[in-house]
Formats: structure tokens, C-alpha cells, sequence
């Protein structure tokens, strides 16, 4: 990981789902973005984000790659991580109404339930304010997604809707470095959640090439 701080490295899963829509806003804010589909290609980004598609099928396909441990130790050891829809799914400790041999990646400490705002409303469209995110609220695309069921203490709420049957549910989070949306802000050409997570990891790389340059000092240990 030696990208510039301010060019970093951002892989996106490309195993099934939305990758194209996440490369172009990640590069529209300044990231170099590369799709990642092996281990090796793991190892060489700042941050990877997991984009909408099928959870099952990618939880599938990481595995038979070869990706799903590496995604596990590294998102565990603070890689920042960004997953949208599936990639929420993927990103959470917990599953409702999933297979229950499905896997995930983890790192958030929350509970998602899958196609929770039921069969019949395939897809939305609902504005959602996010904690932190000036401009106002952004235009959320729901298709087929999950909410946040419960989040622990360690998880920042970020966003909720507003009004009708799901009203109050939990849409956005984060918990330190792992950011998640139920819905697709890559679909809609509002970039502000990838600038946000863009700068997440910018900040991380700074942080690391301090700590680094400390170390070469000798003024830590
Ligand atoms: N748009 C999406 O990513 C849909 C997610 C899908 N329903 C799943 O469970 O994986």
C-alpha cells in the first residue's frame, strides 16, 4: 500500500453485480479504482468496495476464488470498506432471512435482513438525509435491499427513512472504517457517499504514512 494519499487504490469486488457504476464515481472523485478478483489483487488496494448484485451468488463465487478469507483478515485489520445493497449483506456479522449457509465478509457489527421491504416492492426510490453529508438528503435507489435490523454500540446510524411502511429503518452505517447503504448511490450520480468513503481512506493512508515516517525516526517503538 503505497498509493498517494491522494490517489488511493480503491479495488471494487468484481465478481457479479454493479462494479462499472462504482469504478466511474470512485474515479469521478479522485480514486484510482481497480476491479478485484483475486487474492493478489487484494493486497494492492487502500479500500474495496463491494458493490449491489446477489449476495448469495457473490458469497458463492468469493469463496471458490479464494477471496472470502483474505476479505475477512483485511477488512479486519481496518481496511476501509464500503458495500452497497449485497455488499451491505456482505459486510454484516449478522443475516435474517438468508440461506443458512451463507457466508459473509463481516466487520460490521449489525444484523441485516435480506429483501426486507418484502417481495412486492421490488424497487423504490425515497429521499434519505445522512448524518454528516451536507447538500441535504440524497435520493435513495432501493432494488430488492436489506435494512439494518439492529447495530451495536460500535455502529454509527447514518441514515433512516422517512415516512411509509418502513419508516425509521436503518439504511446507512458506519463502524470506523466500513461504511454501508442498503440502497445504490452509484445509480444515481450523486457521488457524495463515495466521497465520503474516499476520503476515509485517504485519511487512513495519512495516518499510516505518519506512522510510518515516525517509525523512521525512531519515535516510536
Ligand atoms: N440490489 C441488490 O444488491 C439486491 C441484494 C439482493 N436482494 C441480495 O440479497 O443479495
Amino acid at each position: 500500500m503505497t498509493s498517494a494519499p491522494d490517489r488511493p487504490v480503491i479495488g471494487v469486488l468484481a465478481l457479479q453485480g454493479d462494479v462499472r457504476e462504482h469504478v466511474a464515481a470512485l474515479r469521478a472523485e479522485g480514486a484510482d479504482p481497480r476491479p478485484v478478483r483475486r487474492p493478489e489483487e487484494l493486497a494492492d488496494v487502500d479500500g474495496i468496495v463491494l458493490p449491489g448484485g446477489e449476495s448469495t451468488t457473490m458469497a458463492k463465487l468469493a469463496g471458490r476464488f479464494g477471496l472470502l478469507e483474505p476479505l475477512r483478515a483485511a477488512v479486519g485489520s481496518g481496511l476501509p470498506a464500503y458495500g452497497t445493497c449485497a455488499g451491505m449483506i456482505l459486510l454484516a456479522d449478522r443475516l435474517l432471512d438468508a440461506p443458512p449457509d451463507q457466508a459473509t465478509v463481516g466487520g460490521l457489527d449489525v444484523t441485516v435482513r435480506r429483501n426486507a421491504f418484502g417481495r412486492q416492492v421490488d424497487s423504490f426510490e425515497s429521499r434519505v438525509e445522512l448524518a454528516g453529508l451536507d447538500g441535504g438528503p440524497l435520493t435513495a435507489v432501493f432494488i430488492r435491499a436489506p435494512w439494518v435490523e439492529d447495530a451495536g454500540n460500535g455502529v454509527e446510524v447514518l441514515g433512516r427513512v422517512v415516512g411509509g411502511p418502513a419508516d425509521g429503518r436503518i439504511v446507512a452505517v458506519r463502524q470506523r472504517n466500513v461504511v454501508a447503504t442498503s440502497f445504490h448511490p452509484e445509480l444515481t450520480g450523486d457521488r457524495r457517499v463515495h466521497a465520503l468513503f474516499v476520503d476515509i481512506v485517504r485519511r487512513r493512508l495519512a495516518e499510516r504514512a505518519g506512522a510510518d515516517a515516525g517509525d523512521e525516526r525512531g519515535l516510536s517503538s
